[in-house]
């Protein structure tokens, strides 16, 4: 059983358009990886291959045992969703325990360290829908850092919001890769960009060289 993500030969399509085209990328744990690359060049598709939730046409993808933990590009805050904060964030305890079941004392103790460590403790009982979006998105990313997967995959997750969420959500991805999680997230910022350990570059569905080199 591997420790690492290995992304092989990986072609993923949507209908007939080619999204994803021959990528290998390998992925290890303690680091942090940006994907990077225009719009439409793969990105979203590639994560959601490596999440599982996107059926490559070729090439597989290994993970360790444990399962993925995926924040998607955030919703639309149109949408209502009756969830307190800490309910939502519990959801993340549901896939070890099972939908609705009741959480064991080891489970709430995960959410209450998951909401800690992005700064939503005060907020627990708040309704999802009485947030703000960067206050939403931290809540989506708590929701995923309490299923202590060995895998994060992050889309996007801080495009739109505030300074404030940007920081809880960056310190929360370092300190995750820090415990020796894989993370993996796309964004468009040049600071993560910069800092970040690894940088996985796509242009029309390949890994490339960004433009203007690295
Ligand atoms: N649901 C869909 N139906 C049809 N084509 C799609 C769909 N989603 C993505 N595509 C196409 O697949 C290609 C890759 O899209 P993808 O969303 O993975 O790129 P991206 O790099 O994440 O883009 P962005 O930065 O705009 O989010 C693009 O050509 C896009 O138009």
């Amino acid at each position: 059983m591997t420790d690492l993500v290995q992304v092989e030969r990986v072609t993923a399509y949507h209908g007939t358009v080619l999204a994803v085209d021959a990528v290998d990328a390998v992925f290890a744990p303690g680091t942090v990886t940006v994907v990077t690359g225009g719009n439409g060049s793969g990105k979203s598709t590639m994560l959601a291959v490596v999440a599982g939730v996107h059926q490559a046409a070729a090439g597989r993808v290994l993970r360790p045992a444990g399962g993925v933990a995926f924040v998607r590009q955030s919703w639309s805050a149109e949408r209502p969703l009756p969830l307190t904060v800490r309910s939502a964030v519990a959801m993340g305890r549901w896939r070890d325990r099972g939908p609705w079941a009741r959480l064991r004392a080891d489970d709430r103790t995960l959410v209450t360290e998951a909401m800690t460590q992005l700064g939503l403790a005060d907020l627990a009982r708040r309704p999802l829908d009485a947030l703000s979006g960067g206050q939403r998105q931290r809540a989506l990313v708590a929701q995923a850092l309490a299923q202590r997967a060995p895998v994060l995959l992050l889309d996007e997750p801080t495009a739109g919001v505030d300074e404030t969420a940007r920081r809880w959500i960056e310190d929360a991805m370092a300190a995750e890769a820090r415990r020796g999680v894989v993370v993996v997230h796309v964004t468009h910022d040049a600071d993560q960009v910069r800092r970040a350990d690894h940088r996985l570059h796509l242009a029309a569905g390949r890994v490339a060289e960004p433009l203007g080199g690295r």
